[in-house]
């Protein structure tokens, strides 16, 4: 476990960059501090790991003073991971992860050998072992740098805005690696962003820090969409919440009904005959959406050809095969309202269409949830 007690960080010019901080990170758990530019995040962070010393109060860690252990001592326990990842240009990918492991007295070859297994972990392919960091895109050298912080095995990881720097793709690509890592390793995880969305998304509890280094408030996700202590976090946390919090709930009441569909490649006249309200879903030889077709895009032609479709919107994913299979009411939502035909394609784990929804049965789905107690207020 990590305390802050009553910890304050003001720098030789006077800047008070945090301000009296109280605060316990729990064990095996993703612990997001989030707040606007220079409201003390990174120095918050660097705190544990004694980059940075308070200047008054205590960080402890599993109840001992940071301040009591040499730092390079303490660092051996506590994985690190910053923007832009921060490896070694001249030295390969594998040779970045086995770093750490080398000077801490691990036998090279051993190092390696465990330096691989990190990287496939992280969802590297090992042909790039061998490469030099400038020969990787940003989301892949982000891997690495998580690979090589995971590298000493240590039961804290630090991470600074460390997905900051990729398109958003690569990012939401990168968050749920880390959560499909956490929930294999279970490590305990600080994690600084200022971006609001990707702390409601990894954190078990997120700490909201307004300029000035004061906490304003320190809660679930949940809570924090729900009940926000004042004006500063409710703007912070955002005019959508009441639609991020869709993303709380689950669509078991949303019915997932059969959709019109046909095939890819189908002739036109079959198709026509096919449409439900206009519309009908195409699909591939493995039931995988395509696109959509309607009268227009039938007109003039003799088949159903993939260069003429209606692209699809978001996809629902439901796992009808398990219990509480439903995916969240957001996603379901998002599906029906970026459909051209107004349905939501719910689509099995292997990616095949089960079904459609619309935003009709999830609003009544929402009424219901609403009635029944189960949405916080
Ligand atoms: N070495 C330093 N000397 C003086 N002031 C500093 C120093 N490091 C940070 N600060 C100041 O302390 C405050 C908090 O900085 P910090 O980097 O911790 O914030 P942050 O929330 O991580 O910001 P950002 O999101 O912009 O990275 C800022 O006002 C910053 O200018």
């Amino acid at each position: 476990m990590i305390e802050f007690q009553s910890v304050t960080k003001r720098y030789p010019d006077g800047t008070v960059a945090v301000d009296d901080l109280d605060l316990v990170v729990e064990d095996g758990k993703i612990t997001v501090l989030v707040g606007p530019s220079g409201c003390g995040k990174t120095t918050s962070l660097r705190m544990i790991n004694r980059m940075v010393d308070p200047s008054s109060g205590t960080v402890l860690l599993d109840g001992r003073d940071v301040r009591s252990q040499p730092p390079a001592a303490l660092r051996r326990g506590i994985g690190y991971v910053i923007q832009n990842a921060g490896l070694f240009p001249h030295r390969t990918v594998l040779d970045n992860v086995a770093t750490v492991p080398v000077l801490t007295g691990t036998d090279k070859r051993a190092a390696r050998a465990r330096a691989a297994e990190l990287l496939e972990v992280v969802g590297l392919p090992a042909a790039l072992a061998k490469r030099y960091p400038a020969q990787l895109s940003g989301g892949q050298q982000q891997r690495v740098g998580v690979a090589r912080a995971l590298a000493a095995d240590p039961p804290v990881l630090l991470m600074d805005e460390p997905f900051s720097a990729v398109d958003p793709i690569v990012r939401d690509d990168l968050q749920e690696e880390l959560l499909r890592l956490q929930s294999e390793l279970g490590k305990t995880i600080v994690f600084v962003t200022h971006d609001i969305d990707e702390a409601i998304k990894l954190g078990d509890k997120v700490a909201v820090l307004r300029v000035g280094g004061a906490l304003a408030q320190y809660d679930t996700p949940t809570a924090l969409l729900a009940s926000p202590v004042d004006d500063f976090v409710a703007s912070f946390v955002g005019r959508d919440r009441g639609y991020r919090a869709l993303g709380f709930l689950t669509a078991d009441g949303v019915p997932v009904n059969p959709v019109a569909s046909v095939a890819l490649g189908a002739d036109a006249e079959t198709a026509r005959g096919g449409l439900r309200d206009g519309w009908a879903v195409v699909v591939d030889g493995d039931n995988h959406p395509v696109g959509w077709v309607n009268e227009h895009v039938l007109s003039g032609v003799d088949s159903v050809t993939a260069d003429r479709l209606v692209a699809g919107g978001s996809l629902y994913s439901v796992d009808p095969g398990a219990e509480g299979g439903a995916g969240s009411l957001r996603t379901a939502l998002d599906a029906a309202l970026s459909s051209p035909s107004g349905v939501g394609i719910a689509v099995d784990t292997s990616g095949a269409v089960v079904g459609g929804v619309t935003a009709e049965s999830v609003v009544s789905a929402l009424a219901e949830a609403r009635a029944a107690g189960r949405v916080p207020s």
